[in-house]
Formats: C-alpha cells, sequence, structure tokens
C-alpha cells in the first residue's frame, strides 16, 4: 500500500461535499498506532478522556497537564492523521491571553489543531488563536463542559429557538476561522441546517447523517464504556475479550501451565551445582 501523507487542516477542509471525513478518539500511544495505522482522517484526543481512562464522573476533572500528556502519548506515534486535541474546561473560558497560551502549549506536544466548546461567545478566542497560527476546531450543540448549566446531556434543538441558537453558534464560530465544527447531539436537521450554510465541514456526533463526517468515542466503539451514550454504536465488546483473555492466564497461572518450557532459563552448565556448594559453605575454584 502506498504510504499515506500527513493530513493537514487544508485537506480536511477540501473534504467538505467530497468524501465522509473519519474522526475517533485516542489517548494513548498504542491505540493511536493501531488507529492511524486504518487511516483515518482525524485523531481526537478528547477531554472524554476524564470518564473513558480516567474514571472521572465528567469531563470537568481534566487539566491542561492531563491533555498535554495523553496528547503527547499519542503523537508519539507519529500519527498521518490530523492530530486535534480538546481544550480542558477552564484552559481558554477566563481570556484570550490564557487561550492562546494553552493551546500553543498543545502545539509544542505534537497537536496539529486544537478544538473549543462554545459558539458566538467565544469568537474572540477562535479569532485569536487563528492569528497565533493555532488551528481551531469549533463544537457546538450538546457542550459536555457546560452540561450543569444546560441541565445534564440532554439532546439539544429540538426547538426553533434552540435550534436558530446552535445554527448562529456554528455560523459565527465559522466565521472567526475555525477550520472545522463538531455538532454533538443535536436534533438532525439542526445539523444539516448547520452543513449547509457554513463553507467549513461539519463533523457530527449523535447528530445524524447529514454532516461532513462523523465521530465517535473509541470506548464506545470498543465496548469498553460503562455507560455510553445512546447514539453510540459498538462494532466489538473487547470487554468480554480482554476478560476471556485474562481468565486464560489466570487459569494457566493456578493450573500450573504458564510458563511453559521455552518461556524459561537457565544458568550455565556446572553453576547450579556451584551455587549448591556455595550456600553450603564449600568453596570450589572457578572454571
Ligand atoms: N464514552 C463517552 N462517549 C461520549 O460520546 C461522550 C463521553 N463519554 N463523555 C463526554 C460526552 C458526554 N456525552 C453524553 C453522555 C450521556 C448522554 C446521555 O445518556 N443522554 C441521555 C440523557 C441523560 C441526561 O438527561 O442527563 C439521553 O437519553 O439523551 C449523552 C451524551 C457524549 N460524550
Ligand atoms: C466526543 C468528542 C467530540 C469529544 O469532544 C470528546 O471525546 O471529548
Ligand atoms: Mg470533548
Amino acid at each position: 500500500m502506498a504510504e499515506r501523507e500527513k493530513v493537514t487542516v487544508r485537506k480536511i477542509v477540501n473534504l467538505k461535499g467530497k468524501k465522509p471525513i473519519v474522526m475517533i478518539t485516542a489517548y494513548d500511544y498504542p491505540t493511536a498506532k493501531i488507529v492511524d495505522e486504518v487511516g483515518v482522517d482525524i485523531i481526537l484526543v478528547g477531554d472524554s478522556l476524564s470518564m473513558t481512562v480516567l474514571g472521572n464522573p465528567s469531563t470537568l476533572q481534566v487539566d491542561m497537564n492531563d491533555m498535554l500528556r495523553h496528547t503527547a502519548a499519542v503523537s508519539r506515534a507519529q500519527p498521518k492523521s490530523l492530530l486535534v486535541a480538546d481544550m480542558p474546561f477552564l484552559s481558554y473560558e477566563a481570556n484570550v491571553n490564557e487561550a492562546v497560551r494553552n493551546a500553543g502549549e498543545f502545539l509544542r506536544v505534537g497537536a496539529d489543531a486544537v478544538k473549543i466548546e462554545g459558539g458566538s461567545e467565544y469568537t474572540d478566542v477562535v479569532k485569536a488563536l487563528t492569528r497565533a497560527g493555532i488551528p481551531v476546531m469549533g463544537h457546538v450543540g450538546l457542550t459536555p463542559q457546560k452540561h450543569k448549566l444546560l441541565g445534564g446531556y440532554r439532546l439539544m434543538g429540538k426547538t426553533a429557538e434552540e435550534a436558530k441558537e446552535i445554527i448562529e453558534d456554528a455560523e459565527a464560530i465559522a466565521e472567526a476561522g475555525a477550520f472545522s465544527i463538531v455538532i454533538e447531539y443535536t436534533a438532525s436537521e439542526v445539523a444539516a441546517e448547520v452543513t449547509k450554510r457554513v463553507k467549513v465541514p461539519t463533523i457530527c456526533i449523535g447528530s445524524g447523517p447529514f454532516c461532513d463526517g462523523q465521530v465517535l468515542v473509541i470506548h464506545d466503539v470498543l465496548g469498553l464504556s460503562d455507560a455510553p451514550p445512546p447514539f453510540a454504536k459498538k462494532y466489538v465488546n473487547l470487554k468480554d475479550i480482554i476478560a476471556s483473555a485474562i481468565k486464560s492466564y489466570k487459569d494457566d497461572v493456578e493450573n500450573n501451565r504458564f510458563p511453559q518450557e521455552e518461556m524459561y532459563w537457565h544458568m550455565k552448565d556446572g553453576e547450579y551445582e556451584r551455587l549448591l556448594n556455595m550456600l553450603r559453605g564449600v568453596t570450589s575454584p572457578e572454571p
């Protein structure tokens, strides 16, 4: 197979209307290698890391340190896929200067772009990052970092008023310079309307098929999540596969089948006898 070229932000923008964009999360080096070998368009180091990998109740618990460590790990896989890092809660909201400095840290550890949650209220951040040469992916609809304000992880844009707000948010973010926009858990009509109205690609999760691409959390795809959202599709039950492998190992150890002969090693000829003599206090010359 021909060597895949590095996916750039420009290439992602040019995919709109050409081919559905494939995006999936990854949080560590070995997983990123597998995902990149398959050849997806975009790898997202999502702040869903907080729940999927770190066992926290929401995305609010992860900070810059957590996100940088996992972005660096994924970056070491040297993915050809575009590498996007989620900016964590409180890393871009307080002011634009902080947002630029924090976003820059992600590029320093190997990210190609960052993603921020929010609409028209964050156009100043999108503009400042773009001005600094940091490509920004937007994220509208359900924005999990605001789940306490929104009233849970609910479907967004069910009413005309809420739908209009989401569409205006997406348009404002695109206008401010975002190179693409994630639309999470909205009515499918809302995602379709945004996709029609903005010139950058939309990448949807739980918002239907009328988008330029799709994104899922890898733990949901692999069947490793405790409580996957209603829109996730499980392609394999890795939980059962992993449990069965660990059970085989446990059975082998408990029944003296592991390790086998070819998996352990011996001292040099005669050395064991010399050792026994040494332990008895009898010395013998080295051979
Ligand atoms: N593993 C995983 N997959 C995800 O897609 C994901 C995360 N984690 N964490 C961050 C956000 C949170 N997401 C979620 C989480 C739960 C629901 C969910 O269960 N919604 C219910 C109602 C829940 C409520 O009212 O609070 C529903 O029926 O809509 C939806 C999206 C999507 N994102
Ligand atoms: C679900 C995607 C879009 C995300 O933001 C995450 O994984 O954190
Ligand atoms: Mg996220």
